[in-house]
């Protein structure tokens, strides 16, 4: 007998108990832009989804192009200005967000989930007005950013039902009609919470939390709610990760079972967390 074919055996005989804890559960995962600048880790990402779908788990994809957004601005000359990790948002740059995030990459992943051999359908928060959104609060005008007052699940129900992946763009509207600049991290969290999701999982191009964010050997790879306002207080977390951070709270105190940060480089991180004991990243508890 070949030894490989029995350590294969082995692998998916323990992932036994996870495929069926997840069985029928709803799984949201974020897909970030900076995770999506190499083809070869987009498809390995984008397999992982599919194989995930195939096994009976209600998949839901949240993208970012926070990158991609970036790079057509800059061709417009225009330089990107973020605030505590949210991008400001004027009236042109509102435009070229709909345009790149519910056009070129949502499109882009649903092709690669159909090569994939997925069922997928991309929509943006727009559509069926599934992410009401409202002009973020804070003490900067960020210009068309947007908080979310109200996440219209159905239609993603709806999809699901049908076995279709939602592949979601994380623009949303207003009751008359505005468009907003979502966060993808929030986007997540909020549609997370709303279906009471089994898991988050953000993907990024970072191991998870880190001590210091510019040594990858620091991960933290548990976090309780209650610590992450001290970690906050101590500049551990800034810039990208302060939504990302707060997305995980608001997750769990949603009701959330997990919501976990990891890193999108490592071929089939999604599988590891979802399938194995050990885990990876940095998950975030109650
Ligand atoms: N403590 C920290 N650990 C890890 N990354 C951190 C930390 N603090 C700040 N960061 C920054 O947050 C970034 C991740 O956020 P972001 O670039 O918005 O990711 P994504 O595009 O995947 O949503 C990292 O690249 C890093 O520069
Ligand atoms: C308000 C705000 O900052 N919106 C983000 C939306 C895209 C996003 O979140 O992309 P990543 O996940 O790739 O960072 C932006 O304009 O970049």
């Amino acid at each position: 007998m070949d030894k490989n074919s029995i350590v294969k055996a082995e692998i998916l005989s323990q992932a036994l108990p996870y495929i069926q804890k997840y069985n029928n559960k709803i799984v949201v995962i974020k897909y970030g832009g900076n995770a999506m600048i190499n083809e070869e880790l987009k498809m390995n990402v984008i397999n992982d989804v599919v194989l995930l779908s195939e096994i009976g788990v209600k998949v839901i994809l949240v993208h970012g192009g926070g990158p991609e957004i970036s790079g057509t601005l800059k061709k417009m000359n225009k330089e990107s200005k973020f605030i505590h990790g949210l991008r400001y948002t004027d009236d042109e740059t509102i435009d070229v967000v709909q345009m790149v995030l519910a056009g070129k990459t949502n499109k882009d992943l649903v092709k690669l989930i159909m090569q994939s051999g997925g069922n997928a359908v991309g929509i943006s928060g727009i559509d069926n007005q599934l992410i009401v959104a409202k002009k973020h609060e804070c003490e900067d005008d960020l210009g068309y950013v947007g908080d979310i007052d109200k996440i219209n699940p159905n239609i993603i129900l709806d999809m699901l039902e049908k076995g279709y992946i939602p592949v979601i763009a994380s623009v949303g509207t207003d009751e008359e009609g505005h468009t907003y600049n979502i966060n993808a991290d929030t986007a997540a969290a909020e549609i997370a919470g709303a279906l009471s999701a089994e898991n988050m999982i953000l993907v990024s191009d970072i191991p998870g939390l880190l001590f210091d964010k510019d040594d990858e050997s620091t991960l933290i790879p548990l976090v309780h709610v209650y610590e992450v306002k001290g970690l906050e207080d101590k500049g551990i977390i800034s810039g990208g990760m302060i939504p990302k951070v707060e997305c995980c709270v608001r997750a769990i105190r949603q009701n959330v079972k997990k919501a976990v940060i990891i890193d999108g480089r490592i071929p089939h991180s999604i599988l590891i967390e979802m399938l194995s004991k050990e885990g990876i990243g940095t998950m975030f508890k109650r």
